[in-house]
């Protein structure tokens, strides 16, 4: 890991080109361009679209849109002289640029730090309905539902961080880059102070709220920690952000901005291709090898039903990469699949390990692994990655695997959050920039409800990714099984509540309120 990581209190201050190569009959070729629709066509869409478009983005007609380019004209700041507190000096009160006070919120998962944080820290990941949608009128069932499937996965989660020593090093690395965030931005001569808030475990987003309204934040520029939004992750973060604001007089007043998914940046993109180039090198014939783009999923209808951007963001930062690792003349073979599926619904394909089997069956022999959905180790990087899917791919065939770091607190990637933070500062409370054509991301930068509103803005119903128990020989078994499993859990449970009686009571789960 590249950061230096720091024991911060929390809440912490802080196109394609023929010599390109993918894998033969990879499903990646045929789907190179990244094609959505606006109102106005973009550059992108005039590729070579096969393997169908994705969904189309209908922006709200007063939606704030950023242009990067626009945006990266110099701002003028006040001298480093006229800020109220001076790092240096080790003043602890808030920044204040003329009569603002600037603040960064970085939002991120959050993991359990101990083995007994585990089944809480699930507890709340089942508990979000953007993780389970409960049909309407079974809502009622989501805190029993995310008590029993984190009791029944805790054993099995335990496992997995209790090998990688015991807890998540989310926090930490999270504290980490908030304070190089922070320091970058000083050095920028933007004086603001970050924030982290995390969605599932301490600290919690609430925390990071109440520290922001004790320091009287007056401009908050928010900043979800994943390079490609899903409705699953920023998605989720920024509809309980949305809650929170709504709720709270102070915070309908503050002005904000929300940086919606960066993949797309110079510097994010850059750093990717210097540590994937770096690790290229470690291999002996470094031109035969295989980089696999391994992001984590989600399930399928997420993108086919509720319009999730994530898959279509995550096939252009693969693009993207590519591009420029083609422009330092390296033109290795290249896919992309999807790790981490949890249940018998269908998750984004291909899947990690069916894509390893595959490639060591083509007689693949070098494979070198580049986590992207997420910037910090994590479980599964350490152990799923390192672990499961390297002893996958040695008995698949394939004999020297590599495995790219994510990027911590690289020092490229942590400036460049802070230009996008910068660049991000004239749309704070700003409404109606709507030079579409210009718009690089899928889901444009904008306040948290404009946001919310340019997709699954009707919250349909999505299946649940996660059941209880699974058995049967094939996957469509395992399908059906589950959901067999899942209504009859679905019956047990409406019966407990309605009778007060049963398996539940027992357990001292239910009556959640006593
Ligand atoms: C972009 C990243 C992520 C997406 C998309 C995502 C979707 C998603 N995740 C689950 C279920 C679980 N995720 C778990 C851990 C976990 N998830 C991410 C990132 C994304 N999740 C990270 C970084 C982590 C690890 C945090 C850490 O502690 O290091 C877990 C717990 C671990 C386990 O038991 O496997 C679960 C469960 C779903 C269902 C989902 C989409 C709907
Ligand atoms: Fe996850």
């Amino acid at each position: 890991m590249n950061c230096q990581v720091m024991n911060t209190s929390s809440p912490s201050p802080s196109s394609s080109s023929s010599s390109r190569n993918p894998i033969p009959n990879s499903p990646l070729l045929l789907r190179r361009t990244v094609c959505y629709s606006l109102s106005h066509k973009t550059d992108r869409c005039s590729g070579v679209q096969i393997g169908g478009c994705h969904k189309t983005l209908h922006l709200p007609r007063n939606c704030c849109v950023a242009r990067w380019s626009d945006a990266k004209r110099p701002l003028r700041y006040p001298p480093q002289a006229s800020l109220v507190a001076s790092e240096s000096k080790g003043v602890s009160s808030i920044p204040i640029v003329g009569e603002e006070k600037i603040g960064v919120l970085l939002l991120n998962l959050g993991g359990p730090e101990t083995l007994d944080d585990v089944q809480p820290f699930l507890f709340n990941l089942f508990a979000d309905p953007d993780i389970i949608r409960l049909p309407r009128l079974f809502r009622f069932l989501q805190k029993p539902l995310a008590q029993f499937i984190s009791v029944l996965r805790a054993p099995k989660s335990k496992e997995g961080y209790a090998s990688i020593g015991g807890g998540s090093p989310l926090r930490k690395i999270t504290d980490a880059q908030a304070e190089e965030l922070r320091k970058s931005l000083w050095a920028k001569n933007v004086p603001a102070k970050v924030y982290v808030g995390m969605r599932y475990w301490h600290p919690f987003t609430e925390e990071a709220i109440e520290q922001i309204k004790k320091d009287g934040i007056t401009k908050l520029v928010v900043l979800p920690l994943y390079p490609q939004f899903s409705i699953s992750t920023s998605g989720s973060s920024l509809r309980l952000l949305e809650s929170i604001f709504r709720e709270d007089e102070y915070l309908v007043n503050m002005e904000h901005t929300v940086i919606p998914s960066w993949y797309q940046r110079e510097g994010y993109i850059k750093s990717m291709a210097d540590l994937t180039e770096k690790e290229l090198q470690t291999f002996d014939n470094p031109e035969k090898v295989v980089i696999f783009f391994s992001a984590h999923g989600v399930p399928l209808a997420y993108v086919e039903e509720a319009g999730d951007p994530y898959k279509a963001e995550m096939e252009e930062c693969v693009d993207l990469i590519m591009e420029e690792l083609e422009k330092r003349k390296i033109t290795n073979p290249y896919t992309l699949a999807y790790q981490s599926r949890v249940g018998p619904v269908e998750w984004l394909k291909p899947y990690t390990d069916e894509t390893i089997i595959d490639l060591g069956r083509k007689g693949v022999k070098s494979l070198l692994a580049v986590p992207i959905s997420f910037v910090s180790e994590h479980i599964e990087t350490l152990e799923e990655i390192d672990v499961e899917y390297k002893e996958l791919a040695l008995k698949s065939g394939i004999e020297k695997w590599g495995r790219v770091p994510a990027l911590g607190c690289e020092q490229t990637f942590i400036s460049d959050l802070a230009d996008a933070v910068i660049e991000s500062l004239p749309y704070v409370g700003a409404m109606a920039v709507s030079n579409l054509e210009a718009r690089q991301s899928l889901v444009p930068l904008g306040s948290v409800e404009e946001l919310l509103a340019t997709y699954d803005s009707q919250r349909r119903e999505l299946p649940p990714p996660v059941t209880f128990w699974e058995w049967g020989w094939t996957k469509s078994a395992e399908t059906w099984n589950g959901r067999a499993a899942m209504l009859a859990v679905l019956v047990l449970l409406v019966l407990e509540v309605t009778t007060g009686e049963g398996f539940l009571h027992q357990w001292g789960v239910l009556p959640l309120f006593r």
